[in-house]
């Protein structure tokens, strides 16, 4: 891993502007997978360039897929399932959208793959995941210590006689991958593929992302609450052609915090009211903090206080378990509340880039923040200007640290944040945008 030179934030009390968001993560790293299965080919634009799709288009072209590169944000796919390649040895890097659905797919079609990523990937459980497949009859391995990456993936004989059972109260991602990756098996079939979600499921909103863009491919998934989902025998995914991938709703959660405390507006665009994605419900948390939001279909306009020149937010107690990644927002917001803010519901915070709980509870503490935490949840007592402390925040390489901590700009002390190059992972180019809408 290369760390970048650390970048000094020195104190701003304004922000206004417009800002174009760059594509979702979450539909980006889906619609490769989709449009690489589907038969025909399939022009994507708005198309998200960062360490994470990065990983997943050249696991695809490794597994023989012919991707086109169309310019920026643009490419096309020429899609088949099986893939024409049976034996790859594939780096994933630390993206949990190419790693989960890609074990699914690759376990159902049956090769010789091994699947690895960065060291934190190798701590990231994949367990019940591989649980689900093996019920299915799929043979994969592991190849470090059990439940979690790298794997090992060879021929199985996939079977499905009675309902799959998957887990999701470790990620949601796990049902996830196995509903993408269902249809491989489903085309073949004679009967339905039934999908039994086993106990508590989190993070929801991201399950109707991936039914959303099946049903774009072809695929009509019938599900019964958040029990049973059902996939039809015969379902095969087809082109539809053209894809427009809309604007990253967890990066728009920065720009959002950004007008709820600089003033505003900030007007942003690639995502509004007609959002696929669960994060843009992070607009109703600011709304109820205080801010003044705008939604149209396509973008949203978020005015609020001026927090360095006295304003405040309200604060909050909200359980958070629908949008994990924009919490992480919340969380520093919380430094310019009026009152302690309780995000609850966040276990999973736990096992993404890093331990985000014991991430954020220690660099608010560095700040000058009160902060206590559990298991499963944070509570993040506000900053008076007084108590402010110049801080190198650390960012454990995990994006959202680094740009969640951008927002600690608007305290009365310069903020350092170190290795702010791990924005990569889903938005490259953010300071160099998170500059051009602040002042002094
Ligand atoms: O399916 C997805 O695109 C995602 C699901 C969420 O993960 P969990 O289901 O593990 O909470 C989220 O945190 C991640 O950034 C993206
Ligand atoms: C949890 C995240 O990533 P991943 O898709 O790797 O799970 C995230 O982006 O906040």
């Amino acid at each position: 891993m290369t760390v970048s030179p650390s970048l000094c934030l020195p104190p701003v009390s304004l922000a206004a502007g417009q800002v174009h968001l760059p594509g979702s993560k979450s539909i980006s790293n889906r619609v490769l997978l989709l449009a690489a299965l589907a038969d025909g080919a399939t022009q994507l634009d708005g198309l998200l360039d960062s360490d994470d799709t990065r990983v997943m288009l050249a696991a695809l072209r490794q597994l023989g897929v012919a991707v086109e590169d169309a310019g920026p944000g643009r490419a096309r796919l020429r899609g088949g399932s099986p893939f024409a390649v049976r034996q790859a040895d594939l780096f994933l890097g630390n993206a949990g959208t190419a790693f989960r659905p890609l074990t699914a797919a690759l376990a159902l079609m049956g090769g010789d793959y091994r699947l690895s990523g960065v060291a934190r990937m190798h701590e990231r459980p994949i367990g019940d995941l591989v649980d689900a497949l093996a019920g299915l009859g799929a043979d994969i391995q592991y190849q470090g210590n059990p439940g979690y990456p790298p794997l090992h993936i060879g021929q199985g004989a996939i079977q499905a006689r009675q309902p799959v059972k998957v887990k999701g109260s470790v990620s949601s991602q796990f049902l996830t991958a196995l509903l993408l990756a269902a249809p491989i098996y489903a085309a073949q079939a004679e009967h339905d593929l039934l999908i039994d979600v086993e106990g508590e499921l989190i993070s929801k909103p991201y399950i109707l992302i991936t039914l959303n863009l099946m049903a774009q491919f072809g695929v009509q998934v019938q599900r019964q609450g958040w029990q049973r989902f059902i996939v039809p025998a015969g379902a095969r995914y087809r082109s539809p052609g053209q894809v427009h991938i809309e604007g990253d709703a967890s990066t728009a959660s920065y720009f959002m915090a950004l007008g709820a405390i600089g003033g505003g507006p900030i007007h942003i665009h690639g995502a509004g009211s007609q959002s696929i994605q669960g994060d843009m419900a992070f607009a109703d948390v600011i709304e109820a903090m205080g801010a003044s939001v705008i939604r149209h279909p396509d973008s949203i306009e978020v005015s609020g206080p001026r927090v360095a020149q006295g304003g405040r937010l309200k604060a909050f107690d909200r359980d958070f378990n629908l949008i994990p990644d924009a919490a992480m927002t919340a969380a520093a917001l919380a430094l310019y509340a009026d009152g302690p803010c309780t995000l609850r519901n966040i276990g999973s915070w736990r096992v993404k880039e890093t331990d985000r709980i014991h991430a954020m509870h220690t660099e608010l503490e560095k700040l000058g923040a009160k902060v206590e935490s559990g298991p499963d949840w944070i509570r993040v007592y506000p900053l008076a200007p007084s108590q402010w402390k110049p801080a190198s925040i650390a960012t454990y390489d995990d994006h959202r640290m680094a740009m969640c901590f951008s927002l600690a700009a608007f305290g009365p002390v310069p903020v350092t944040i170190l290795d702010p190059g791990c924005v990569s992972k889903t938005f490259p180019d953010y300071f160099s945008v998170f500059r051009g809408l602040v002042r002094a």
